[in-house]
């Protein structure tokens, strides 16, 4: 490891190739040592009380001195993740255009349109992109949109690209595009860094998104994009618009999906033991209609078709909740989105209460994705309990302040029975003499590996079968004492094996759909492709 001295000052890329493998005399402190370096940077982290102020702290170190900062991560995975990804960067994006310090990241403008070649031109290091994750701000987390702000979400996934895949810094983009915001509060705030109008038309969006992508694929060719947090019908129609054309997923909507039926399917093995219901067999409830619910239900209903259900069964199984109650289709007009698993077996009355709904579909699995705070009340938690010896309930929407729930409510109202999983990490609990540990269902599991499989076997294009089969090894990941501490996914300290082993599933599935272009890892058996993957991580 070394010590930068003068870090390269553009756009968030270090120089970490050209950084002196030894200092030059006279330049750092007589005594300065990497390791000592390291710890004395977590002592001065943990010295702060904010959050916030860890994250400014932490986002300094990253652009003086990456190294230190990835080796800080891989270090401590668990107490640093949630500073710079979920709960955390919720608020350093809140705050973006207040904390602001300098560039990070490529801000591309709806001015730009019909210019937008030169520029990502700007960009410095051209050949080297493999990753971008690009979010137009619209929906970040659960907070809404906002605008040109949203850049802390493609910085911080980006980072845990570097950190749990070892994707080389310098092969990665965060994007923001900014179209515009239609939160009123940044538009009167002076700070607000985007441009100040409300966003554009659909159809005007629609001409940029086709030039930015098309200009994406030009510029870089060998990349592959991550699209994240963009408004409900943006998400769904984006990615069907270039899903075929490009390699690019939406990780809302896919790693979402893989990385929740990773979790209950680790759940369901446990709650059948229980009940003695099969596992194909089982009943949820998405309190939550939007990318992510969806998204998640069509992944589930996947996963019981292939397991020999029909694809009507399967259907069948999955209710959905929105601002409306019950999604049926006596209901009225529907998004296209929602139509799908909208019931055609419910004709009453619209259905808004959540404990009715379950009185009504007898759930044995609960997955909030509405952003509505503690919407699993002790009641809703209780009656959960009350139909299934081990209830799955999963509050899955971010940062941990928009959380369905807490852990410690889903223990104490299910007497500790509960299979729980939540977006944003919560403290473990002690119930009953033991000690209980909540699972983090995010989509952080997925997508390292997602895309370090994808880059490595040079895709053309992202299949379901490559997102499926990054799920399925997902859910096989866990150790004998993992499964033996009740964890529904692996600990997040071993998330760089976790990714490499994904990679590899993620990779043979690419190969079986003829999307990869990369001939060399046909050739290779199983373990010499781990091992090629593990030689290609990049390590601090
Ligand atoms: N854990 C993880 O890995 C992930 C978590 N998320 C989180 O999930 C949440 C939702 O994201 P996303 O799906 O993209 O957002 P959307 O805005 O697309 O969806 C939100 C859904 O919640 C529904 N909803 C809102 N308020 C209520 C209410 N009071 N009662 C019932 N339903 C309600 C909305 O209803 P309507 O359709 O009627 O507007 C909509 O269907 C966010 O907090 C996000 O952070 C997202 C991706 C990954
Ligand atoms: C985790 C994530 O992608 C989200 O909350 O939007
Ligand atoms: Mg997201």
């Amino acid at each position: 490891m070394t010590i930068l001295l003068t870090p390269y000052r553009s756009n968030g890329i270090q120089k970490l190739s050209q950084s002196p493998a030894t200092p030059k005399p006279g330049l750092t402190p007589p005594a300065l040592n990497a390791s000592i370096h390291a710890q004395r940077c977590l002592k001065q982290l943990r010295s702060k009380d904010k959050s916030i102020e860890k994250y400014i702290y932490l986002s300094h170190l990253k652009n003086e001195d990456p190294s230190i900062f990835y080796k800080l991560c891989l270090e401590n995975m668990a107490e640093i993740t949630p500073i710079i990804y979920t709960p955390t960067v919720g608020d350093a994006c809140l705050q973006f255009s207040h904390i602001y310090r300098r560039p990070e990241g490529l801000y591309v403008s709806i001015k730009d349109k019909g210019n937008i070649r030169s520029v990502l031109n700007n960009w410095p290091k051209l050949d080297e992109a493999r990753i971008s994750v690009v979010t137009d701000g619209s929906r970040i987390l659960g907070l809404g949109d906002l605008g040109v702000n949203g850049m802390g979400i493609s910085i911080g996934k980006l980072s845990l690209y570097i950190a749990g895949a070892g994707i080389r810094p310098e092969s990665t983009i965060p994007i923001c595009l900014d179209l515009g915001t239609n939160n009123q509060k940044f538009l009167d705030d002076p700070f607000y860094l985007g441009n100040r109008h409300q966003r554009v038309s659909d159809k005007e969006m629609e001409e940029f998104m086709d030039e930015f992508m098309h200009e994406m694929f030009r510029a870089f060719p060998k990349l592959m994009v991550q699209f994240e947090d963009f408004s409900t019908d943006n998400a769904f129609k984006y990615l069907d618009r270039f899903r075929n054309k490009y390699a690019v997923f939406n990780d809302d909507i896919q790693g979402t999906g893989a990385v929740i039926l990773s979790g209950f399917l680790n759940a369901a093995k446990i709650a059948s033991a229980a009940s003695g219901r099969p596992l194909t067999s089982h009943r949820i409830l998405f309190f939550g209609a939007g990318s992510a619910g969806v998204g998640v239900a069509m992944q589930l209903q996947s996963f019981f078709t292939l397991q020999g259900r029909s694809i009507e069964e399967a259907r069948r199984q999955i209710y959905l909740v929105d601002l409306e109650g019950l999604v049926y289709n006596a209901r009225g007009r529907l998004p296209e989105y929602k139509k799908y698993f909208s019931r055609d077996d419910y004709s009453g009355p619209p259905m808004t209460n959540l404990l009715d709904i379950i009185d009504y579909a007898k759930p044995t699995a609960l997955f909030g994705l509405s952003t509505v705070t503690g919407a699993f009340t002790p009641e809703v938690i209780r009656a959960m309990a009350a139909n299934n010896p081990r209830p799955i309930i999963f509050p899955l929407s971010n940062p941990v302040r928009l959380s369905e729930c807490s852990f410690a409510d889903a223990v104490e109202h299910t007497h500790g029975a509960v299979l729980f999983a939540s977006g944003s990490p919560f403290p473990q609990q002690q119930y009953g003499g033991r000690t209980l540990y909540p699972g983090q269902g995010n989509n952080m599991y997925i997508f390292p590996g997602l895309g370090l499989g994808a880059i490595l076997a040079r895709v053309s294009s992202v299949t379901d079968s490559m997102v499926e089969a990054s799920s399925l090894e997902l859910a096989d990941s866990l150790t004998d004492e993992e499964r033996s501490l009740g964890l529904l996914y692996p600990k997040i300290e071993r998330i760089r094996e976790i990714s490499a082993d994904i990679a590899k599933a993620v990779i043979r599935a690419a190969q079986n759909a003829d999307v990869d272009r990369s001939n060399d890892l046909r050739k290779m058996s199983d373990s010499e492709l781990l091992r090629f993957i593990h030689g290609k991580m990049w390590k601090p």
